[in-house]
C-alpha cells in the first residue's frame, strides 16, 4: 500500500445547478486517524464523502485517495457505508457479507470465515442464515456496516453509521470502530451525534452550509469555544460590575449564576480570586464543562450568520447597481 494519506481534498467545490453544496473544501485524513465529519442537515457531508469515493466529480479542486484520483485500485482498499441503506432482501447476512468481501478480492473460504466472525462480534450469529427481509431495520443496518468492512479495508468511510441504531447497538458499533482502528484501519465517519465523535475521534472536521468551519483536534475545538467559569452569588450581588473592573469583561447572568468568560492569559483560579477580592458572596464555583455540542452550535451559528451577512451585502450591492 502507498504511503500517501488515505484521503486528501484540495479546494474542492461541488455545485448542483446554481446551488453550491460544497465550497472550497480542503481536508486531509492521515494514515491511522479516526476523523469525525460533523455538520447539520444539508451541510454537504454526504456530497463530500461521495466525492472522496469518486461517485461524484468535483467541479473544482482535487480529490486524492491514497495519493491517486479515486480508481478501481485505490477503491479496493476502501470500505464504504452509504447514507442510503439497502441490501438484497432475499439474501442472508452471511451470504451478503461474504459476497461483498469477495467483490473486493477475498477468497470464498476466507470471506465466509470473516462473515461468521463479524456476525458473532455483532451478536447476529443466530440470524446469519435468515433472509434480510426477516431482520429488523437496525439488524440489517448492522449487516450493511459489516459488509462494508468485511474485506479488511485500509480506509473505512462511514456515512451516518450510528443513525437508526438503539443505544446498545450504538455502543456495539463504537466498539467495532475501535477494533477496526486497532487492526490498522483509518476511519472517517459522519455523524450528528457529538458524543460519538467526542469518544472516538482524534480530530474532527465540521461543515456548515457547504463550508468547512472547523478542522482540528478535540482540544482545539474546545479552545475555539472560549473558556468560562460559572460563579453563583447570593443577594443579587452585581458580579458583572465587580468582574469587569478586574478585567473580566464578558459576563452573562443566568438566574443567580454568572458565566464569566476567561480572557486569554487568565485562568479559572484568577477568576475565583477576582470574585473573592471583590467581596462577592459566592455560593458556587465551577469551570464550565464545554461539550462538543456547544462548539458545534457556536461554529454553525457563526457560519449561518456569515451567510446571512453575505447575502444581505449581495442584495444591497444589487440594489445599488440597479
Ligand atoms: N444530487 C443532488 N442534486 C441536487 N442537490 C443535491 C444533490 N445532492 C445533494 N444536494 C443538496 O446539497 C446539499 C448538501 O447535501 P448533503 O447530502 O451533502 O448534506 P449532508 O451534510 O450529508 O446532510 P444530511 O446530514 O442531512 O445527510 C443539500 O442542500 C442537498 O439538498
Amino acid at each position: 500500500m502507498t504511503s500517501s494519506a488515505p484521503l486528501e481534498m484540495e479546494n474542492v467545490t461541488k455545485r448542483f445547478g446554481f446551488f453550491t453544496a460544497v465550497r472550497d473544501l480542503s481536508l486531509n485524513v492521515p494514515q491511522g486517524a479516526i476523523v469525525g465529519f460533523l455538520g447539520p442537515n444539508g451541510a454537504g457531508k454526504s456530497t463530500s464523502l461521495r466525492m472522496a469515493l469518486g461517485v461524484l466529480s468535483p467541479d473544482e479542486g482535487e480529490v486524492r485517495l491514497f495519493g491517486e484520483r479515486p480508481n478501481i485500485d485505490s477503491l479496493r482498499h476502501v470500505g464504504f457505508l452509504p447514507e442510503e441503506r439497502g441490501l438484497y432482501k432475499k439474501m442472508s447476512p452471511r451470504a451478503i457479507i461474504s459476497y461483498f468481501a469477495r467483490l473486493k478480492g477475498m477468497s470464498a473460504g476466507e470471506s465466509r470465515k470473516r462473515a461468521d466472525e463479524l456476525l458473532e462480534m455483532m451478536g447476529l450469529t443466530e440470524f446469519s442464515r435468515s433472509r434480510i427481509s426477516k431482520l429488523s431495520k437496525g439488524m440489517s443496518q448492522k449487516v450493511q456496516i459489516l459488509a462494508s468492512l468485511a474485506h479488511r479495508p485500509d480506509f473505512l468511510i462511514l456515512d451516518e453509521p450510528f443513525s437508526g441504531l438503539d443505544p446498545v447497538n450504538q455502543q456495539g458499533l463504537e466498539d467495532l470502530i475501535i477494533e477496526e482502528h486497532k487492526r490498522g484501519a483509518t476511519i472517517l465517519f459522519s455523524t450528528h451525534v457529538m458524543e460519538h465523535a467526542e469518544r472516538l475521534c482524534d480530530s474532527i472536521v465540521m461543515m456548515a452550509r457547504g463550508r468547512k468551519v472547523f478542522d482540528g483536534t478535540l482540544d482545539e475545538a474546545f479552545g475555539a469555544l472560549g473558556r468560562a467559569v460559572l460563579i453563583g452569588v447570593s443577594d443579587g450581588f452585581d458580579l458583572d460590575g465587580a468582574m469587569t473592573a478586574k478585567g473580566f469583561g464578558e459576563n452573562e447572568k443566568h438566574g443567580d449564576t454568572w458565566r464569566v468568560s476567561l480572557p486569554s492569559g487568565r485562568d479559572a483560579q484568577d477568576a475565583l480570586r477576582a470574585a473573592i477580592d471583590a467581596g462577592a458572596p459566592i455560593t458556587s464555583f465551577r469551570p464550565e464543562d464545554a461539550r462538543l455540542r456547544d462548539v458545534f452550535v457556536s461554529l454553525v451559528s457563526d457560519a449561518e450568520a456569515e451567510d446571512l451577512r453575505q447575502s444581505l451585502a449581495a442584495h444591497a450591492a444589487k440594489g445599488e447597481a440597479a
